[in-house]
């Protein structure tokens, strides 16, 4: 039996024991049970049997949206409000302890929403159940940073730290620099614009940290050091991020009005639901996904189904959501709307969409 098991079962005996003077003891040794098991899954463990238990969600619907943040901020509550999943919430800390997924429904798009068990500082390093849940984090498309309005900023940029620490990018793209280790030749230094944070000693200097000798090395955007150093290790994750102030019917307006200014951030109350509509708006921005409407020949569009894609889909990526087989017998798209010079034009397979374009495709 698992950890997780053994705590579900724990919790059930305690719930259909009745309290009186004779349970006591055992009701006493139930949540000390409990209590010995809750912290051996928030320990990092050994065994291989519990590493990932209960956190093997898949992912489904058009989108994946991860939740992360300290224990109590409302994460669960947050899910159980926007989706028709349940997720417990209570006022201890580490209430949930694995991951939990519930599907927004907007636009007429899916989102999957996960809730994750509360990370702490050191999560990074194993503490608590941090490891898996920024393995998962990273498999988001945008991630939910929940923060305690009432708390201070120590804990986002606590948080911040520890996906920093494992590659997570938040709200940043991918340097613009081309690197290519070689089998000879030394290095070869390029840029295209005047660098004013690295130079081509620094980057000789960090290559040989790194071993290398040989390598095609172009910066085409002034790169920070650090921003070189993720260039090499690669295994980075650019990934953008809201961050969300739970709780703001606990402080006054005119803290609320200094979080809400914060860039990237939404100031939310999940128990008075508060400006919920405003973080669904945000949250469908940060995704940024493609609707495209499709049209048969000769008729109108239909608007009241779209298909949903990731920014940057091609005419190839809609075919294949119509149908396996319809990129094969495609012979050309007509295209409305902003992605096209004229409306409609005819294009191509590799034709990149853009959102709320219209297609009518030909089959050969
Ligand atoms: N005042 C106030 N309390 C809230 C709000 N949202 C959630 N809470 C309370 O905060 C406590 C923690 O909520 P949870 O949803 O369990 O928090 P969590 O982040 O999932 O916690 P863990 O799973 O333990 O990490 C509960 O007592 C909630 O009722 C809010 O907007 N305002
Ligand atoms: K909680
Ligand atoms: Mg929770």
């Amino acid at each position: 039996m698992g950890i997780l098991e053994k705590i579900s079962e724990i919790e059930k005996e305690i719930a259909r024991t009745q309290k009186n003077k004779a349970t006591e003891y055992h009701l006493g040794l139930l949540k000390a049970k409990l209590a010995k098991y809750r912290a051996q899954l928030l320990e990092p463990s050994k065994s291989a049997s519990s590493k990932g238990e209960g956190f093997d969600v898949m992912k489904s619907g058009d989108a994946r949206v991860a939740l992360i943040g300290f224990p109590s901020v409302g994460k669960s509550t947050f899910l159980s409000l926007m989706t028709s999943t349940a997720s417990e919430a209570a006022s201890y800390e580490f209430t949930t302890l694995t991951c939990i997924p519930g599907v927004i429904e907007y636009k007429g798009a899916n989102i999957q929403l996960l809730d994750l068990p509360g990370i702490i500082e050191g999560a990074a390093q194993g503490r608590g159940r941090g490891r898996q849940v920024i393995a998962v984090a990273r498999t988001a498309d945008v991630v939910v940073m929940m923060l305690d309005a009432t708390k201070g900023d120590v804990q986002r940029s606590l948080l911040e730290k520890e996906l920093e620490s494992v590659g997570i990018r938040l709200n940043k793209h991918k340097p613009n620099i081309y690197f290519k280790p070689k089998k000879g030749g030394g290095i070869s230094f390029n840029s295209t614009v005047t660098l004013t944070q690295c130079s081509e000693k620094l980057v000789q200097l960090i290559l040989h940290e790194y071993k290398i000798f040989n390598a095609e090395v172009l910066f085409r955007e002034d790169c920070s050091p650090d921003e070189f150093i993720d260039v090499i290790v690669g295994n980075r994750v650019y990934m953008p991020c809201l961050y969300v102030y739970n709780k703001i019917d606990q402080i006054s307006m005119e803290e609320v009005d200094r979080l809400a200014r914060k860039p990237n951030s939404v100031v939310i109350s999940c128990g008075m639901k508060l400006n919920l509509d405003y973080l669904l708006e945000m949250l469908w921005e940060y995704l940024a996904l493609t609707c495209i409407y499709t049209k048969k020949r000769g008729q109108r569009p239909d608007f009241s189904d779209a298909i949903i894609l990731r920014k940057g889909a091609s005419v190839e990526h809609v075919c294949h959501r119509i149908h396996r087989s319809l990129a094969s017998q495609f012979k050309y798209a007509l295209v409305w709307g902003t992605s096209t010079k004229y409306s409609p034009q005819r294009v191509g397979l590799t034709h990149t969409m853009e959102h709320e374009d219209v297609i009518q495709i030909v089959k050969k």
